[in-house]
C-alpha cells in the first residue's frame, strides 16, 4: 500500500468520526483576509506560502514542539504570502487547534492543508479559519474532484489544486481550478524532483486567470529560482523553514524575481 492509500483509509475513518461530532465544532469569526490569488497574482517577486509542519512521513519529527501561532507571526512579519497549516495528526502531528491558533494570530490567507475527501473536511476548515483548502487530484475522482471544488467555492473558500502531472493538471483545469499546485514530492516513493514542476510548467495555460505554485523540495534561493524560471509565482515549503534557525530570513532570501515580472 503507498503512503497516498494509508492516509487515505485514515482519512475515511476521521470523517466518520467528524460526521458523528459535527455538533461539537466551534464556528469563530475570523478576521476578512485577502485572497490568495491576488497575493500571488500582484506580487514581483516569487511569493512564499510558508507551512507549519511538526513531522512528516518521509523524515519523521521535524519540530514536534513549535508553537504555531509564534511561528506563524514570524511568516507573517518576513512577508510570506500565506500560511499553510497541516491538519492532519496520524501522519504529521498536526491538528486544526494548529489551524485556529495560527488564524486567531494573522491577517495572511491560510491555507488548511490536509487530505480533503469529504464535504465535513471543508466546513471543519472554515470553522477553524481557514480561507484556503487543498484539493489532492490523485486523492479523488473526477466526479468527488468537482464535486468538492464547488463545494468550497460557495462557502467563499479559495483553492488549490494539487497536481503530480500533466494528465492531473488538466484535471485541475477542467474543473475551473486558477489556482494549481505542482508537488514535486512522488506520494509513493518519496522523492522529490524540481523538473516536475518543469514538465506540468510547460502545458500550463498561464496568463491573468491561472496561477503555478511549485511544492515541496524547496530550500536554497537556486531553487527557487529554477522554479521562478519554469513559471511558478509562487512556493510552498515546510522542512526548510521549520528547520531553519532564522525562518524570516529563510523566506526573504527564497523571494526571487519572477521571470516576466514588471520592472
Ligand atoms: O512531506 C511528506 O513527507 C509528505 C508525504 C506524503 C504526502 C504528503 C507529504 N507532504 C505534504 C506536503 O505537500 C508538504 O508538506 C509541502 O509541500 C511542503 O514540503 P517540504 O517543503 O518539502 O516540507
Amino acid at each position: 500500500m503507498t503512503i497516498l492509500e494509508r492516509i487515505l483509509l485514515s482519512k475515511r475513518l476521521e470523517v466518520k468520526q467528524m460526521l458523528m461530532n459535527v455538533e461539537n465544532v466551534s464556528r469563530e469569526t475570523f478576521v476578512e483576509r485577502p485572497t490568495l490569488f491576488a497575493a500571488l497574482k500582484n506580487a514581483e517577486q516569487l511569493q512564499v506560502i510558508s507551512e507549519i509542519k511538526r513531522a512528516s512521513p518521509s523524515k519523521g519529527e521535524i519540530a514536534f514542539g513549535v508553537d504555531p501561532s509564534v511561528q506563524a507571526q514570524i511568516y507573517e512579519k518576513s512577508g510570506a504570502a500565506c500560511i499553510s497549516v497541516l491538519t492532519d495528526a496520524p501522519f504529521f502531528k498536526g491538528s486544526f487547534a494548529d489551524l485556529s491558533a495560527v488564524a486567531k494570530t494573522v491577517q495572511i490567507p491560510i491555507l488548511c492543508k490536509d487530505f480533503i475527501i469529504h464535504e465535513v473536511q471543508i466546513d471543519r476548515a472554515k470553522a477553524a479559519g481557514a480561507s484556503v483548502i487543498l484539493l489532492i487530484v490523485a486523492a479523488l475522482n473526477a466526479e468527488s474532484l468537482l464535486r468538492l471544488y464547488r463545494y468550497a467555492m460557495r462557502l467563499g473558500l479559495e483553492v488549490i489544486v494539487e497536481v503530480h502531472d500533466r494528465n492531473e493538471m488538466e484535471q485541475a483545469i477542467t474543473v475551473g481550478a486558477r489556482i494549481v499546485g505542482v508537488n514535486n514530492r512522488d506520494l509513493r516513493t518519496f522523492e522529490v524532483d524540481l523538473r516536475r514542476t518543469e514538465e506540468i510548467a510547460s502545458r500550463f495555460p498561464f496568463g491573468d486567470q491561472h496561477v503555478l505554485i511549485s511544492e515541496s523540495g524547496i530550500w536554497h534561493p537556486d531553487d527557487a529560482r529554477r522554479v521562478a524560471a519554469y513559471g511558478a509565482e509562487a512556493v510552498l515549503v515546510g522542512e526548510s523553514l521549520m528547520r531553519s534557525g532564522d525562518a524570516g530570513e529563510a523566506i526573504r532570501s527564497l523571494q526571487v524575481r519572477k521571470v516576466g515580472a514588471r520592472v
